[in-house]
């Protein structure tokens, strides 16, 4: 049997088969990282994506790659260039996921060791991504930069491109993106609610992921 793929571009691929919602998860407390992620996990989520957007950011991308099962993949977000792109590799994240694009970062994307999902909002930052062989992009922000329309349209010119809308999507409309053929995961942080975090609510957070998956799948 093949391995997994090397290949950075094809491996962002297989990040994205993993699970259909990717969580958006931001840490204000370190402690919280782990018994969130673990919620997150018991809920039947499988990709994680931790912002950059807090300096617990990368201890917890730390602890959460030490301690979750192998089966669960931990990728940054928020990585808007190189060098924190290589401070999440440093940590071990998975993947990385990027807002928007710029020309290095797209460059090193195509070297790292963790692949990156470059995020798009138009049809011409999805051709500067597709010309250096770019095939999976976050699509953000999704329901502000044309929604499910958007991703219908591009799928005329690109069959081949696939997408994780993420912006503003919820609960109730994350299954319509997931019934588009070219979407192959949605993100979003409705599936980590701040006062339930707050609260340490993990049993709550636990169930909201059921609920999600299974009124996406259904
Ligand atoms: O930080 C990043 O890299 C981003 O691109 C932004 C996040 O994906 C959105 O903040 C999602 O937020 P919601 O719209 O609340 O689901």
């Amino acid at each position: 049997m093949p391995g997994p793929p090397q290949d950075p571009l094809q491996r962002i691929h297989a990040v994205l088969a993993m699970g259909p919602l990717v969580p958006v998860i931001t840490i204000h407390r370190k402690e919280d990282a782990l018994p969130l992620a673990e919620a997150l996990v018991e809920g039947g989520i499988r990709v994680l994506e931790v912002t950059l957007r807090t300096p617990e950011a990368l201890p917890a991308i730390e602890i959460l790659c030490k301690h979750l099962p192998a089966e669960v993949v931990v990728g940054a977000g928020t990585v808007t260039d190189p060098d924190s792109y290589r401070q999440a590799e440093s940590v071990g994240a998975r993947f990385v996921v990027s807002p928007g694009i710029t020309p290095r970062l797209l460059d090193y994307g195509l070297r790292a060791n963790a692949p990156l999902l470059p995020g798009i909002a138009t049809v011409s930052e999805l051709m500067l991504g597709y010309e250096l062989g770019y095939r999976a992009f976050k699509f953000f922000p999704a329901a502000v930069a044309g929604g499910l329309e958007a991703l219908k349209a591009m799928a005329g010119p690109f069959p081949d491109a696939v997408f994780c809308p993420t912006g503003g999507i919820r609960r109730d409309t994350a299954r319509e993106y997931l019934a588009l053929s070219n979407v192959m995961a949605v993100g979003g942080t409705w599936l980590t609610p701040e006062n339930r975090v707050s609260e340490s609510d993990w049993p709550g957070i636990a169930r909201l992921a059921r609920e999600s998956l299974a009124s996406c799948l259904s």
